[in-house]
């Protein structure tokens, strides 16, 4: 099934008012946060939120993924055990660095008995993820680590790196390119990191369109002011879903059946263009079918 991934807003689980504004909200995704925006204090009371208000459902088409806490931390333990029994759409790990951290994620959701329906998706925000991150992705070859995908995560990589985050990305362009090839090679996708100044729209716009020509499925986000920008520039424009109609019709005429490059409008068009076409198709369809709720 085709899904949009063009927006994921973060939450923290310890705020009851933005879980519950969530169900109203045009975002893609909702990642319910147990980690970095829950104070340690607050991270019991964050687990009990965030399974009550799934269990309370109304966040209709939106996917629900519960980002835990890291596997060496202390509270792993009961987040991926709350997460098992609420059954979001998938869990959403932080700093995993090695394949023998998603076969043990993998193998804990199996021991709790999480429904096959829970996915794994992994945070790409260590300097050794980055390095592996191709044989990270190998790992979604194994139905066992249920691994649905990546989401960058640029703040804890400059923490450890020290790269630092400036506009325009130059430094952390390449390795940002690493890990969607590690991605696409795999069949996987990949989100980008949040964009923090939410009082800087332009900024934001310009991070989001670069983070779509990079090749990023979708961004995640921290705040509600971020979602209608980021879904119209995600969204492929109707020019665009126009052309790639065409460009199939075009292929299905029966002067062309057997031709794998034809001119058309005047510009050649392969087969691989005719593949790329009903991506963007099906892409474009699923955006109308989520928003008629
Ligand atoms: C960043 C915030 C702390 C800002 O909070 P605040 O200034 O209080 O927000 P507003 O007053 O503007 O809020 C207006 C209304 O919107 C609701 N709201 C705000 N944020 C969210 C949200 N994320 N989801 C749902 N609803 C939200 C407020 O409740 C207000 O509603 P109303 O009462 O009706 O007026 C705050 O936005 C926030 O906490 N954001 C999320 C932070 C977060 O989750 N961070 C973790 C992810 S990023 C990360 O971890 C980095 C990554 O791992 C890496 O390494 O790069
Ligand atoms: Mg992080």
């Amino acid at each position: 099934m085709t899904r949009p991934r063009r927006s994921h807003l973060f939450m923290p689980g310890s705020n009851p008012r933005a879980l519950e504004k969530a169900r109203n909200l045009a975002a893609d995704g909702l990642i319910l946060d147990l980690e970095d925006s829950v104070a340690p204090d607050a991270k019991s009371a964050a687990r009990d939120g965030i399974a009550a208000a799934i269990a309370a459902k109304g966040f209709g088409k939106r996917e629900v993924l519960i980002r835990t806490n890291g596997l060496d931390t202390q509270w792993w333990a009961e987040d991926v055990a709350m997460a098992a029994k609420a059954s979001p759409d998938g869990i959403l790990v932080p700093k995993v660095s090695s394949i023998e951290d998603l076969r043990s994620i993998g193998r804990d959701l199996a021991h709790l008995g999480a429904a096959p329906s829970v996915k794994v998706w992994a945070m790409i925000e260590t300097a050794r993820a980055v390095l592996h991150a191709e044989e990270l992705a190998e790992a979604g070859r194994d139905p066992s680590c249920r691994l649905a995908g990546f989401v960058f995560g640029p703040n804890d990589i400059s923490r450890e790196t020290r790269i630092r985050m400036l506009p325009g990305r130059t430094a952390m362009t390449p390795m940002i390119t690493h890990c969607i090839l590690a991605t696409r090679a795999a069949g996987l996708e990949i989100l980008d990191g949040p964009y923090s100044d939410i009082a800087n729209p332009d900024g934001f716009a310009t991070e989001c369109a670069q983070a779509r020509d990079l090749g990023f499925d979708g961004k995640t986000l921290i705040h509600p002011s971020q979602i209608e920008a980021c879904n119209a520039i995600f969204t492929p424009p109707e020019e665009e879903v126009a052309r790639a109609r065409k460009i199939i019709a075009a292929f299905e005429l029966p002067e062309n059946v057997s031709r794998g490059a034809i001119r058309l409008d005047g510009a050649m068009v392969e087969r691989l263009h005719a593949d790329m076409a009903r991506r963007t198709i099906a892409i474009a369809d699923a955006i109308a079918a989520m928003s008629k709720g």
